[in-house]
Formats: structure tokens, C-alpha cells, sequence
């Protein structure tokens, strides 16, 4: 497969990704030329200067997944990527220390003048009564967002001997308190803080958080560093707020406009430090970063589920472990089920029996859907999209769960209604990862789900399966595999063969048509 690397990124990461693929590296790429260039490539790997914009994913037709090589994907349309099944994942942790160490620097900078006297040094002055700062030490620091970064620079702060106050409301306060920090309201945080440092996102709720009116709130001289993201402060209003001599200073890595915008009121102003957004940029990070979304990109593109995608919930790594070994056999049901079923489906039950109820299996039920969907579309469908696409056309999906089991350790069982009828499903594993069909529509049955399957009911009398052989040895399709199963009530059976071949048309129909067969369906177990 194509990959399109569009913005610098280690040689480390792009080696993994040659290791497995075809590799192009084009920067500097202008927009209409990556619209251009992007329908060739089945994979994008960006940083934060090339902007995946609607009109490029839209152009995009093959593209499968988009590698942030770090964390903000706010350069990406994501929702544009989900509608479309496009993986969007990011690396979260290769430039944690890196963006937290930078915010330290970016703070003590600020607290003591560093580039003004360093500057004044250069220019041939020697001024040290102008440059005289304030300690960290004893001081209150807001943390705004604490999570990988804003965590790091609190432990940091405390370290220094600052008091911490932190507000994201998506944290407990348990979580906190265990770091030593109080978790307050925002306005807390403006009242009570001499630093206020940004670690949130740029999402519709954080832009602009920090406005004129915010800055009437805050502790007069406080200074204020923003290592996060440019939208997450109207820097005209900080500009005028350190103008007005509420706010000491400012330390600042990213910017709304990015490279920074010549007229930007910030550069007009003596009271701060600026840097390019260099938060990411040590050595060690960018080889953090690009191996990590090298890996994660080599997975997307194997079919696998990513546990850095952004666009689908996140899994945590012990429900990954017990759920990853049955999303093949997930979809593989979902597939068979689909094949079974006649006319328009109107609900998907998928039931699980046993330990893996006790795990959240949203994933595998998102795995039943993509197998289920998969041969009846013509658009992609995958992790990302399948629940999406479902609700679309109006299947309702649902889970079932009990502890309880019979025969297996561990059970799923789908069960698809349409408006012509009911269909069902079971599968588990056998040892670790050997893939079990079960039951299908009531028969019992032990079949490995792969290649082509021929399934055909039929009235339980001598002959049938006979004819059905004769059939497929006359057209050269020879049988890999072959089983009858049956239910409690005698009178009717299933036959299950393993076909080395697709049946064309007529062959299947010829099956069909053979006396006491109630119906032959062939299903494609190859799923890409
Ligand atoms: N300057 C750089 O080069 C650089 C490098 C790395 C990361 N970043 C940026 O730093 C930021 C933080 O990164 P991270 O890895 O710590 O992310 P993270 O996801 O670990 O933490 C973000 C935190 O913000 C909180 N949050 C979200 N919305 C909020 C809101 N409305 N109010 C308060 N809190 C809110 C979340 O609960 C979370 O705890 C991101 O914007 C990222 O893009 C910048
Ligand atoms: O790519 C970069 O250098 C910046 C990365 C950083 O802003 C991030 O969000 O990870």
C-alpha cells in the first residue's frame, strides 16, 4: 500500500512504515496539491502544519487511516474522516516530557526574564537592575487541563515548592488529590493563581476560554503560559491585558495563526516570550512520535483495531486483551448472519455469555456490524464508521449479557431480525485463538469460519448431500470440508461445506433446485 508522509517526521518512523509499504515524502505541499496527489494513497501521516481539511478527505478515496505525529489533531476534520471510515489516531505520549519540559523552561523564562536579559547581553548592556524576577517558590500555579502534560508540569511545580490548583472537569478529584493538587472551578483558578498554565485542547468549548472578560477575573500580575494550543487565548485580548498591567507577562509556544502572523498584537508587546511551537521539538520526541505513529499506522492498515484512534472509544489495554482475540471471529459471525438473512435488517442482538460480559464489548459488537455490513456496501466500512453507518439505515444495534454458560467458556451469539424473518449465529474460540461457528439458525455445528461456505437447510433424507457433491465435482469446485448438523427435532438439517472456489451463479442455482433443499447460501469468508 501508499503511504503520503506530508510534514517532517523522523527517518525512524518512516522506516517502520517502509518495512511494510511504499513510502513517499513530499513537504510543503500546497493544499490544492494535496488534493490532487491524495486519492493514490491508501495512508497520510501529518504533524501539525499540513491541514486535513473536508476537501482533502472527501478527494481521498482510498485513504484508510491519517497519523497525527503527535497529540492535537485539530489540523485534521475529524468528523469529516468519520463519516468517510477513516482512522484518525494520534501519538499521545512520544512529546509528553518534551511539551512538559518546554512549559517549565517557557514558565521560568518568563518568571526571570531570560531572552529580554539575554538579548540586552548580546546587544552589549549590562543591566541587571532591569531584569529582576520573581521566585516559583511559594507561589500559586493554575493548571487549566490536567492530563499527560498538565499533570507532569504540576508534579514539576510542586517539586519547586508551588502551591497547584487545577480545573478540568473531566477528572475526579480523587485523581488529584492523590498528585497533591486541588481541583477547583475556573474561576477559582483565575482568582487564586500568580501562573496559569494551558494544557486543554482546542475544542468548541476551549476556544477563546480566555478572553477580555476572563482576563477581568484573574489575579492582578499573574503571568500566563500557554504550551497548549493558540485558540485557547484571544491573544489581542492578552496583548491588552499585559498592556493594562493586569497580566506580568506571557509565555507563549503556539498561536492562532501558524507561522505566526506578522500583525499579531503579541509581537508588539516587550512582556513576553515567544517561541515557534517548539513544545514537541527535542530530539527524543520526534523519534518518540513518529515510531509510535509508524506503528500505529502499520496496524490501521492490517485491519486491526488501533488503540490510538482518536474516532473510535478508546480501549483500555486490559479490555483489549481479553476482547482482541474474538474480533475476528465477531465479524466473521456478523458476515455469516448477513448472508443468511432475506430482506431489509432491522435489529442486530449480539449476546455474550460468560467472563467476556463482564469487559465492555462495544468494540466487538462494532466488529458483528462491520462483518455484517461490509458485504452488503459499497462504501468502507470499519471500526470507525460501522455503528455510524448501522444507525444510518436504520439497523438497531444492541447487547446482551450474562455470565452465565453452557458449553463454552466464552459464547457470542447474534441474532439479526429483518422484516422477513430471524436469523442466528454462535461462535467462540477454541484454545487461544482457533475461530468456532458454533450454531447457525438453531443447528449445531462446528465449523472454521473461512475461504468459501456453501449452507444449505434441507429436509433430513437420504441423497441431498450426495447430489449436492455430484454437483460441485461436475463444475471441478472441489470440497474442503464437509458436516451436517442437526437440531433436537428431527426432520430437517444443515449441510456445511468448505467450497476451494466462488460457485458461479448457475451452480448455485443448480444446488438450489436439488429435490429437498430448502435453500443454499454461499458465504465469503474472505474479508478484507
Ligand atoms: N506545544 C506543543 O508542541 C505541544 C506538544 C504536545 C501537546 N500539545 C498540546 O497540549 C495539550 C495537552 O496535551 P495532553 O497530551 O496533556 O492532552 P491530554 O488529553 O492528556 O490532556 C488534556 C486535558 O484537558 C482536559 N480538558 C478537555 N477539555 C477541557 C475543558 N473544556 N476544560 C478543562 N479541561 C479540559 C481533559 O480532561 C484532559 O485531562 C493539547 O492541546 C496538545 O495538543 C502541544
Ligand atoms: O508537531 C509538532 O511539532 C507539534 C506537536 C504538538 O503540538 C502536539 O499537539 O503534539
Amino acid at each position: 500500500m501508499k503511504i503520503l508522509v506530508s510534514d517532517p517526521v523522523s527517518e525512524k518512523g518512516i522506516a517502520i512504515l517502509r518495512q511494510e509499504h511504499d513510502v513517499d515524502v513530499k513537504l510543503k505541499l500546497p493544499p490544492e496539491e494535496l488534493v490532487a496527489l491524495i486519492p493514490g494513497y491508501d495512508a497520510l501521516v501529518v504533524r501539525s502544519e499540513t491541514k486535513v481539511t473536508k476537501a482533502v478527505i472527501e478527494a481521498a478515496d482510498k485513504l484508510k487511516v491519517i497519523g497525527r505525529a503527535g497529540v492535537g489533531v485539530d489540523n485534521i476534520d475529524v468528523d469529516a474522516a468519520t463519516k468517510k471510515g477513516v482512522i484518525v489516531l494520534n501519538a499521545p505520549e512520544g512529546n509528553t516530557m518534551a511539551a512538559t519540559e518546554h512549559t517549565m523552561a517557557m514558565m521560568l523564562s518568563l518568571a526571570r526574564n531570560i531572552p529580554q536579559a539575554h538579548q540586552s547581553v548580546k546587544s552589549g548592556e549590562w543591566q541587571r537592575g532591569k531584569f529582576v524576577g520573581v521566585e516559583m517558590r511559594g507561589k500559586t500555579l493554575g493548571v487549566l487541563g490536567l492530563g499527560r502534560i498538565g499533570t507532569g508540569v504540576a508534579k514539576r511545580a510542586l517539586a519547586m515548592e508551588m502551591k497547584v490548583l487545577a480545573y478540568d472537569p473531566f477528572i475526579t478529584a480523587d485523581h488529584a488529590r492523590a498528585l497533591n493538587i486541588e481541583l477547583v472551578e475556573f474561576d477559582e483558578v483565575l482568582a487564586g493563581a500568580d501562573f496559569i498554565t494551558m494544557h486543554l485542547p482546542l475544542t468548541a468549548d476551549t476556544k477563546g476560554l480566555f478572553g477580555k472578560e476572563t482576563f477581568k477575573k484573574v489575579k492582578p500580575g499573574v503571568r500566563i503560559v500557554n504550551c497548549a494550543r493558540g485558540g485557547v487565548i484571544d491573544e489581542a485580548a492578552l496583548a491588552e491585558a499585559i498592556k493594562d498591567g493586569i497580566v506580568a507577562g506571557a509565555a507563549i509556544d503556539v498561536f492562532e495563526k501558524e507561522p505566526i502572523d506578522p500583525a499579531n498584537p503579541l509581537l508588539a508587546v516587550d512582556k513576553v516570550v515567544l517561541t515557534p511551537h517548539l513544545g514537541a521539538s527535542t530530539a527524543e520526541a520526534q523519534v518518540g512520535v513518529a515510531v509510535d505513529v509508524a506503528e500505529g499506522i502499520l496496524v490501521a492498515l492490517r485491519g486491526e483495531p488501533v488503540t490510538t484512534a482518536v474516532n473510535i472509544a478508546p480501549v483500555p489495554a486490559h479490555v483489549m486483551t481479553v476482547i482482541k482475540p474474538y474480533l475476528g471471529v465477531a465479524e466473521k459471525m456478523g458476515c455469516l448472519a448477513v448472508h443468511l438473512a432475506d430482506g431489509r435488517i432491522e435489529t442486530v442482538e449480539v449476546e455474550y455469555n460468560g467472563q467476556i460480559s463482564e469487559v465492555d464489548t462495544r468494540m466487538l459488537t462494532t466488529a458483528v456490524l462491520k462483518g455484517l455490513l461490509g458485504p452488503i456496501l459499497q462504501e468502507t466500512v470499519n471500526y470507525v464508521n460501522a455503528p455510524g453507518v448501522a444507525k444510518g439505515r436504520g439497523i438497531k444495534a444492541k447487547e446482551i449479557k450474562s455470565k452465565e454458560t453452557a458449553n463454552f467458556a466464552n459464547l457470542l451469539t447474534v441474532r439479526i431480525r429483518t422484516d422477513k424473518g430471524s436469523h442466528m449465529v454462535a461462535g467462540t474460540l477454541f484454545g487461544k485463538e482457533e475461530a468456532r461457528i458454533v450454531m447457525i439458525d438453531g443447528y449445531r455445528v462446528d465449523v472454521d469460519p473461512s475461504g468459501w461456505l456453501l449452507i444449505g437447510p434441507h429436509i433430513d433424507k437420504p441423497g441431498i448431500i450426495g447430489k449436492v457433491g455430484t454437483i460441485l465435482g461436475e463444475h471441478s469446485i472441489n470440497i474442503a470440508g464437509m458436516q451436517v448438523g442437526r437440531t433436537e427435532t428431527a426432520g430437517t438439517s444443515i449441510m456445511v461445506m468448505t467450497v476451494e472456489a466462488d460457485l458461479p451463479t448457475p451452480v448455485m442455482l443448480k444446488i438450489k433446485a436439488v429435490d429437498g433443499i430448502l435453500g443454499a447460501k454461499l458465504v465469503n469468508f474472505n474479508i478484507g
